[in-house]
């Protein structure tokens, strides 16, 4: 089957620091691939020039055999990509609703001699926004009100608002950057939920997460990153095992101590860090991941 996402030889370069260094990976239909490593390992980066925010050094990144290196983001995200942010990217002042009905906008064409005479077709299109929305809104379990601003929702509240966003563009392929990031343990189980329901509607899924519990549980293929060089690609078990990420981890200021030798680092114990599973797996680092580094942009203006 060929590959839904294909990253071949990627680099991008900021001057003297090579942000990502090399990496190639795929991902095919359906199939849910994690990119992990240190802090500043180029994760985002990387994320960045699959969507088009970013213009690569060299390589090629191709969606469904289309070359879309260079492409803008928005011309990305018509070839069915769609992303969430590290920090939340909301239109605060705008109704919950309205953010999520921004995301059909990208298929369903409206036009401003339409809209400018309310005309029948202009309402019956609008009506489909509302309905999506609201369908998308359901999907990721929103409990919060849906009328208000969506500044006002509790920080989880304002992740699953984005996530819903992210869907109703009908995406082919979600890229996800650390949505667990501050979320307490029960919501971890449901993002951990939700991102397999996203997957069985046939979704591909590219997840940068630190929190190793929901990587581990979740992840068909985990991709390790490290100073922007690709140290490993395989399943998670093999991941774990490998002395490349190990080393890479235990090098790292970011992860806490008490790795064991057979996990890149294990569990010390702290809750916040088992993540959804609390298997025990290799521990997500907290550090701008944890609660306390949600706050200061919980509701940007996109
Ligand atoms: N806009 C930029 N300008 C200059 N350097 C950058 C820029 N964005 C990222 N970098 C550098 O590129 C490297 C990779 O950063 P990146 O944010 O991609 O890492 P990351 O793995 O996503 O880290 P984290 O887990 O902390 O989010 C780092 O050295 C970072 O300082």
């Amino acid at each position: 089957m060929s590959a839904l996402l294909e990253v071949a030889d990627l680099h991008l370069a900021f001057g003297g620091v090579k942000a990502v260094d090399g990496l190639s990976f795929q991902v095919h239909e359906a199939e849910i691939v994690s990119v992990i490593g240190p802090n500043g390992a180029g994760k985002t980066s990387a994320f960045n020039c699959i969507t088009g925010f970013y213009r690569a050094t060299s390589g090629a990144i191709t969606i469904d055999g289309t070359d879309v290196t260079r492409l803008r983001p928005s011309a990305v995200a018509a070839r069915g990509v769609s992303r969430t942010f590290q920090n939340v990217r909301l239109f605060g002042d705008l109704p919950v609703l309205d953010n999520v009905r921004a995301g059909t906008h990208l298929w369903l064409r409206q036009h401003v001699f339409d809209a400018l005479l309310h005309t029948p077709r202009y309402r019956r299109t609008e009506q489909v926004a509302t309905d999506e929305a609201h369908r998308w809104l359901d999907f990721v379990g929103l409990r919060a009100d849906r009328t208000g601003p969506a500044r006002a929702l509790p920080y989880g509240e304002q992740r699953r608002v984005e996530i819903a966003r992210a869907l109703a563009r009908h995406p082919k392929l979600l890229l996800l950057d650390e949505p667990a990031a501050g979320l307490n343990h029960g919501e971890k189980l449901e993002l951990l939920e939700l991102i397999r329901r996203i997957r069985d509607l046939g979704i591909a899924i590219v997840l940068i997460e630190h929190d190793m519990g929901l990587v581990m549980e979740v992840s068909q293929r985990v991709v390790v990153l490290n100073f922007g060089k690709e140290i490993a690609d395989g399943s998670p078990e093999a991941v774990r095992r490998d002395p490349a990420v190990i080393e890479a981890y235990l090098g790292s200021d970011d992860e806490p101590s008490g790795a064991t030798g057979d996990e890149p680092a294990g569990q010390t114990g702290d809750e916040e860090r088992s993540g959804a599973t609390g298997d025990g797996g290799p521990s997500g680092q907290t550090g701008d991941g944890g609660p306390s580094g949600l706050t200061e942009e919980r509701t940007a203006d996109a």
